[in-house]
């Protein structure tokens, strides 16, 4: 199994993280206690449903600026103190008329809208299917944030499909407040009040960075592109991680970054493991406003290695699994241009994980080692000490 997730080791503290509340849901944090593996059977009358949680993203250039408005008016997204809360709606209003014609043209460039819905359905499908391949029926569920099909959307067709045990897993390996966490609140807030989900027993699996299978997957990627290169030894891979607002890391403890920098090193011991000994460097792109982001900025580290005289660079994208506007636009034409523009010679990109088989067997596990942490009228604790995992 994985390496000791970090998630236990203080990475949510208590402060503002507020997930702590009553909650009908179990925690299962994949990859760190949940060892037994693969073997869990379902009784008969049982209905096992796994929702799979995601940004959703514009899938036509005119859902752009409503997208843009449901992002912003999450207030997990832009963070206002509580006094000036009534604000969220109109500066979201305001912030995605002003970047929607710039953004229209970003997704215009990438075939006129998002791929993500098509792709997380491809994945929810493969899921399935390597579920019913270790025996264990189940309906897989989209549930988006952002955009169709909504999360409240996917947890109406959960009921209705009479689900008797649900696995929430988020197509995040790690945490942010900005992305699962999100998701996590809404979905919490669906459910509290609701007398048939209320009783639903609930695995929430957190983030799975650690993973074994979801580790070697990606290595597999790397070495994959790395064998493209005329000098696959003289490559700098660089993992090009989505940026969160500092204050987000600083001020309200969310873990991303730590889980972040664990994950690069975990590739990373696991290519030398396999012979291969190239640089590495983890920086962050898709700063929007005016807030300092996590550093260093994606942008200036492609600069200042192109003049270091790095001549070969793979990029690899670190917080997506599949492939979407910041991949397909902002890393495959913005930063290959910028890092060709400044002296880098060699570009290639690992290309997200998809429905590449090894990967999707892991989420199959991780869902299988989830099932006994399925707990109904839980409370919802994810500190170290109150963690519902062994
Ligand atoms: C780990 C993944 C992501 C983090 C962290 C994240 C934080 C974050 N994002 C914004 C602003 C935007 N996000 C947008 C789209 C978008 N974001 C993610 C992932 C993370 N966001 C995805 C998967 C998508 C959908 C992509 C698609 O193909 O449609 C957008 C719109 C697109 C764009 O401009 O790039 C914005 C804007 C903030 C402010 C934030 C942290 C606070
Ligand atoms: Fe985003």
């Amino acid at each position: 199994m994985g390496a000791p997730s970090s998630l236990t080791a203080g990475l949510l503290p208590k402060r503002n993280l507020n997930l702590q509340a009553n909650s009908a849901v179990g925690v299962c944090i994949s990859g760190r206690n949940c060892e037994e593996k693969s073997h869990h059977t379902l009784a008969a009358d049982e209905k096992l449903g796994v929702l799979l949680l995601n940004t959703g993203g514009p899938e036509t250039l005119n859902d752009v600026q409503p997208f843009l408005y449901n992002l912003f008016s999450d207030p997990d997204v832009i963070r206002l103190p509580r006094l000036f809360q009534f604000l969220q709606r109109p500066l979201a209003k305001l912030v995605s008329v002003f970047l929607a014609p710039r953004t229209k043209e970003r997704y215009a460039a990438i075939g006129g809208g998002s791929p993500l819905r098509r792709l997380t359905d491809e994945q929810a499908d493969a899921l399935r299917m390597a579920l019913e391949g270790k025996n264990l029926q189940a309906d897989v569920y989209v549930g988006m944030r952002y955009w169709y099909p909504f999360l409240e959307e996917a947890i109406e067709q959960i009921k209705r499909d009479g689900t008797t045990k649900l696995v929430v897993l988020p197509l995040f390996p790690q945490f942010s407040i900005s992305t699962t966490g999100s998701s996590i609140r809404v979905f919490r807030q669906i459910f509290e009040g609701d007398a048939y989900l209320s009783r639903l027993p609930v695995s929430v699996i957190l983030s799975w960075y650690q993973r074994q299978g979801y580790i070697r997957s990606m290595a597999d990627l790397i070495e994959i592109e790395l064998a493209k290169f005329a000098k696959p030894e003289e490559v700098m891979i660089f993992f090009s991680a989505h940026g969160v607002p500092i204050s987000y890391v600083e001020d309200a403890g969310d873990p991303y970054k730590d889980q972040m920098e664990e994950c690069v090193y975990l590739i990373m011991q696991e290519l030398k493991a396999r012979g291969n000994g190239n640089d590495h460097t983890l920086a962050y792109q898709s700063r929007v406003g005016p807030l300092q982001w996590l550093k260093p900025y994606t942008a200036e580290v492609l600069v200042e290695l192109g003049r270091n005289g790095v001549k070969s660079l793979l990029a690899v994208p670190i917080s997506f699994v599949s492939e979407h506007i910041e991949t397909l636009e902002e890393i495959d034409m913005g930063y290959k241009d910028l890092a060709l523009g400044s002296g880098i010679e060699n570009w290639r990109r690992v290309p997200a994980l998809g429905c590449t088989p090894s990967f999707i067997g892991d989420l199959a596990d991780a869902v299988v080692e989830a099932l006994p942490y399925a707990k109904a009228q839980q409370t919802l604790r994810v500190t170290t000490e109150e963690s519902d995992c062994p």
